[in-house]
């Protein structure tokens, strides 16, 4: 009798829960998450990573006057009628290979072979690429005909053309990909301040799991969050860090989370958030509420994932997913997305939807917004979004052809063929190579 009433008293505290808006929730995360510290890595392993500072150019760009062909440096005036018939002919005075400088100055009268990114030499103003020229040798001298007129600055790339000095290169929370790299590699940072990789922990929840390696037996499943979440999180620049499944005890299970966030800026826990008699996270959470730990919502007016669940233990922030795999994925996607990103420097995290047409009906309605994966295309300058087939929260097959989610507007007729609809991309497309 005691232990009945104890399970009474238990379970109208899991159902004290109270419904916030999917934005509301979004917004308390990105009230509540700092952003991280930063470290120096090499360029060699910058790729992905974010610049924790913004970045000024230490050098002007090119910092020598360029030639941006193989051909002579001359004075333009020189040239100034040049025609096939009426060639100008200028003294060779000397050859500036990529690299060097020349010992001489261009003056009137005379031309300085250079190569394509050498530097003109001091007095030529125009150089001409080699193919509107001839040369010929006269008496040991070697000479060459210009048969075209020259523009002044024709084919020289002028000092900081490109960059100027203490020019913003990049500012802070810039993902690097290889054309930052390009950048920091031409300024000479051989070492690139970025912000620090956050360490993010995964603990999956119930008795049903087995290993990806394991054979499965009756009532058992394989834990396939496991690797989704790890893979979500190192997708938007974390790094997973797994602790496998928890114990089913209460004691327990505070223990591991306890531990877990010693070490990691971020905790994800999937399953066990319902109000199942062994859903021991929604346990968790309410033993929790006021000892120790700052409750941010325990309930979403969306669909999937209504019980999903974030609190502050630590000054760590810990969210309880849905055990279910589709609710899993949409769960971390608007929300722990929001937070992982926050802590990378990033000023506006929020998904940037975008409208799309329904190419087929939806007809499931829902007293709140339901998130759907979808598949969008473009053409005849229209995006049109098409629900993906086995889109429950308990199905995860669908989540590989997914390159959206689709927000289905609270209401009870769903959305039919045609209608406007927003979508938020996800990152997930397949490769077009
Ligand atoms: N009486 C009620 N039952 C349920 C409600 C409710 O309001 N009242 N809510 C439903 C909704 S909505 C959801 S979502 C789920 C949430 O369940 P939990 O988060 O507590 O998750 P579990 O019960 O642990 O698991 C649900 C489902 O997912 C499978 N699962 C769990 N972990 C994994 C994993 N690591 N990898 C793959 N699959 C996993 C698990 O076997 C279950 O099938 O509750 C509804 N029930
Ligand atoms: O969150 Mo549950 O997956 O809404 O079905």
């Amino acid at each position: 009798m005691k232990e009945r009433n104890f399970r009474m008293i238990d379970r109208n505290r899991r159902f004290a829960r109270r419904a916030v808006k999917v934005e509301y929730a979004q917004s308390l995360i990105l009230q509540h998450v700092r952003q991280l510290d930063s470290e120096y890595v090499t360029i060699d392993s910058c790729l992905h990573r974010r610049i924790s500072e913004p970045l000024f150019s230490k050098e002007g760009m090119p910092h020598f006057r360029r030639s941006g062909l193989d051909g002579y440096a001359v004075l333009g005036e020189d040239a100034s009628f040049a025609t096939p018939q009426h060639p100008a002919c200028l003294k060779v005075i000397d050859e500036v290979p990529a690299g060097s400088v020349a010992s001489k100055q261009v003056i009137a009268g005379t031309a300085i072979r250079v190569m394509t990114g050498s530097a003109v030499p001091d007095g030529a103003n125009a150089v001409v690429m080699f193919e509107q020229t001839e040369e010929f040798e006269a008496d040991g001298q070697v000479w060459v005909r210009v048969k075209h007129t020259v523009a002044q600055g024709q084919n020289i790339t002028g000092i900081g053309d490109e960059i100027t000095p203490g020019q913003l290169l990049m500012g802070k929370g810039t993902r690097i990909g290889p054309g930052q790299i390009a950048l920091l590699a031409s300024q000479g940072h051989a070492r690139v301040p970025v912000i620090r990789r956050p360490v993010v922990g995964i603990l999956t929840t119930g008795s049903e799991l087995v290993a990806v390696g394991d054979p499965l037996l009756p009532g058992k499943i394989r834990n396939s969050n496991d690797y989704m979440l790890a893979a979500q999180i190192e997708q938007y620049g974390g790094r997973a860090m797994k602790y496998g499944t928890a114990p089913d005890d209460l004691d327990g299970i505070a223990r591991t989370i306890r531990a877990a966030i010693q070490e990691c800026d971020m905790l994800v826990v999937s399953g066990g958030v319902s109000v199942g008699d062994y859903d021991i996270m929604a346990d968790f959470f309410s033993s929790m509420n006021g000892e120790g730990m700052e409750m941010l919502f325990n309930k979403i007016a969306m669909r999937p994932g209504s019980p999903t669940t974030a609190g502050f233990i630590n000054k760590k922030l810990v969210f309880g997913l849905s055990g279910n795999p589709g609710a899993c994925f949409i769960g971390f996607e608007l929300l722990v997305r929001l937070a992982l990103l926050a802590m990378q420097g990033i000023a506006d995290p929020c998904s940037h939807s975008i409208q799309a047409v329904m190419a087929e009906d939806f007809g499931k309605g829902c007293p709140h917004d339901r998130y759907i994966r979808g598949r969008m295309s473009h053409a005849h300058q229209q995006v049109t979004v098409t629900a993906l087939v086995k889109n429950n929260s308990s199905m995860l097959v669908s989540i590989q052809d997914a390159n959206c989610l689709v927000r289905i507007p609270a209401g009870s007729r769903g959305v039919a063929a045609g209608q406007q609809v927003e979508v938020i991309p996800l990152p997930y497309e397949s490769t077009l190579y």
